[in-house]
């Protein structure tokens, strides 16, 4: 685990003394938009146009950010315009790495390079920051258009309709402003919120993150008591969003990250959920449970430092959801 500084590599685990023990993430740098004709989106440069076989998706199928673009790619029918390399699961004192002595890690199918963070200074031979996944890369420019997967899912939504020819819309006009509300709480308390507890090195600062990650849990279970999908009968990128953190949640975030006080089985609608969206076509393909756990346990040395995988529960995400 570490970062660029001045595009020099420098080992270092997140810095939490400042923040009273709290895990605060960094906004990602890169932020273009790929659009259909090329024109700048709502931030960044422009000449980025949606062209068959132009970019790039550098992943970790353990990463649940990467995952939504993963889903989206699939969802979209982007895999035949879109390559990918996705990176080996443990990610140690080089960051994520390109070694190929795991399945599905690929290496670095474009430039055979070892490490991540030379993706990054091949964008930019200084960039300071985390060097983290998904990175989405254009082959043309020799750049990263964006490593935000919020911003990458949202171009994937629509930006290659006519490349593909797939006009299915996850983030429909009429529904964009309660789907922020809902992606907002959503992020803040789960996304992140596990991370926030998993990654806490004060007591004060888990206690902050755990109680709200229940209540939204809590109120997720009973909105989900009504309709099949966060919003309604149509499903939008408000799941899937929400879909990469549940598929870890048992797993991984119970106990590796101390999200205990219930588990996801122990919501019926929640848990009937998240096999609904599993096992719809951009669900179980895209799931990787061994470099999800394999990933977690081996690369965080100071929550499992003898890199111990837990036995965990047998789930059955095949079972019937009876939520038609
Ligand atoms: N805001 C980014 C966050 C991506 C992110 O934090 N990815 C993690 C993996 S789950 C990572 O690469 N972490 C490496 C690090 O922080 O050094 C996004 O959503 O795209």
């Amino acid at each position: 685990m570490g970062l660029l500084v001045d595009g020099t590599w420098t080992d270092a685990w997140y810095d939490t003394k400042n923040n009273g023990g709290k895990f605060v993430r960094a906004a990602s740098q890169f932020r273009n938009w790929i659009t259909p004709d090329g024109s700048a989106g709502p931030s960044g440069g422009d000449g980025f146009q949606a062209q068959s076989g132009r970019y790039h998706l550098y992943v970790s199928y353990a990463c649940p950010w990467a995952h939504r673009t993963l889903i989206f790619r699939s969802l979209k029918g982007l895999e035949p315009h879109i390559s990918i390399s996705a990176v080996h699961p443990e990610m140690l004192g080089d960051g994520w790495t390109f070694q190929t002595d795991t399945d599905g890690a690929t290496g670095d199918t474009l430039y055979q390079k070892e490490f991540a963070h030379q993706i990054y200074t091949r964008a930019d031979p200084a960039y300071s920051g985390r060097v983290t996944v998904p990175i989405l890369w254009d082959k043309e420019r020799n750049t990263i258009v964006s490593n935000e997967s919020a911003e990458i899912i949202r171009m994937f939504n629509s930006a290659f309709d006519a490349v593909t020819g797939n006009t299915t819309d996850y983030w429909p006009e009429n529904d964009r402003n309660a789907i922020e509300d809902v992606n907002m709480r959503i992020y803040d308390t789960f996304n992140n919120g596990v991370y926030k507890c998993g990654f806490a090195t004060s007591q004060a600062a888990y206690d902050t993150a755990i109680g709200p990650l229940f209540d939204t849990l809590d109120w997720l279970e009973e909105r989900l008591s009504h309709t099949r999908y966060l919003m309604g009968a149509r499903l939008t990128e408000a799941d899937w969003r929400l879909f990469t953190t549940l598929i870890r949640f048992d797993p991984v975030y119970h106990l590796h990250f101390k999200c205990n006080r219930k588990r996801l089985i122990d919501y019926p609608n929640l848990w009937a959920y998240t096999r609904d969206l599993f096992q719809h076509s951009g669900g179980a393909q895209t799931v990787n449970f061994a470099h999800i756990v394999r990933h977690y346990h081996f690369s965080h040395d100071t929550i499992n430092p003898y890199r111990i995988i837990p036995i965990n529960p047998d789930l059955d995400h095949w079972a019937p959801h009876h939520r038609g």
